[in-house]
């Protein structure tokens, strides 16, 4: 369980140029499909779909409710590729192939990525069934070494230390609000704090509590946020 892999920029690139050789599509956005999200992709026109066990080197999914499926498409007349199904830590994937296909979007093109999740809420002001956009997070695991850019960095995908206090786009979260504001959903969006765990379980109630008071507003295990 957890045997770290190591992969090198050629891996990537092997799995990226092979999806370039198969569509035309070259998609700027990536939206990542969390527990229940995955319907999203069936919206998409123009699919092109890439079981994740056709792609070389891609991890499968193990989870159910994770098609495992990589489906290119236009949302609103927009390119854009979303993962049906994404991994978890607590599968037994380590932190770089969890996070394996968000490089290989990079590699792809991608310059926008929306990651999603099913999470739970801990911020008492919450109410089931509200959306948070993220505006920062807690990476647990990370302090204790488990984080995905552990291990040799390779630049041409970023810098040793990135500076993590504006990891989540501003403007993006505007254009977010303003959406949800014009789509009637802005009753029940929030802005918070995620907090990444590794699972598989749910936390107690003491730790719970633990994580309210360091200001977690919202808990799950999406390393792809910290990658
Ligand atoms: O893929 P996400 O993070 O939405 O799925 C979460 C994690 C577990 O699979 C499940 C726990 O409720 O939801
Ligand atoms: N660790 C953790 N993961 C989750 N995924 C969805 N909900 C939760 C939660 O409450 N805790």
């Amino acid at each position: 369980q957890h045997n770290t892999k190591t992969y090198q920029y050629e891996d990537y690139k092997e799995t990226a140029d092979w999806i370039l050789a198969q569509t035309n599509q070259r998609p700027k956005v990536a939206i990542i499909c969390g527990s229940g999200l995955g319907g999203l992709a069936d919206l998409l026109e123009d699919k092109t779909v890439f079981p994740y066990e056709s792609i070389p080197r891609f991890p499968t999914s193990t989870v159910q409710g994770h098609a495992g499926k990589l489906v290119f498409g236009k949302l609103q007349g927009r390119e854009c590729v979303c993962m049906q199904g994404r991994f978890h830590f607590y599968e037994g994937y380590d932190m770089h192939t969890v996070t394996y296909p968000v490089r290989v979007f990079s590699l792809l093109g991608v310059e926008t990525l929306i990651v999603t999740n099913a999470a739970g809420g801990v911020n008492e002001a919450y109410s089931v069934a509200d959306i948070m956009l993220i505006k920062d997070h807690i990476n647990m695991p990370g302090f204790a070494g488990q984080n995905p850019l552990c291990g040799h960095n390779d630049e041409r995908f970023g810098v040793r230390f990135p500076c993590m206090s504006d990891a989540y786009d501003r403007r993006l979260r505007d254009l977010a609000k303003q959406t949800a504001a014009e789509q009637g959903c802005g009753s029940f969006l929030q802005e918070g704090v995620y907090c990444m765990l590794a699972g598989p379980t749910y936390e107690t109630i003491a730790e719970c509590r633990f994580l309210q008071t360091l200001g977690a507003d919202a808990l799950d295990g999406t390393p792809e946020l910290m990658s």
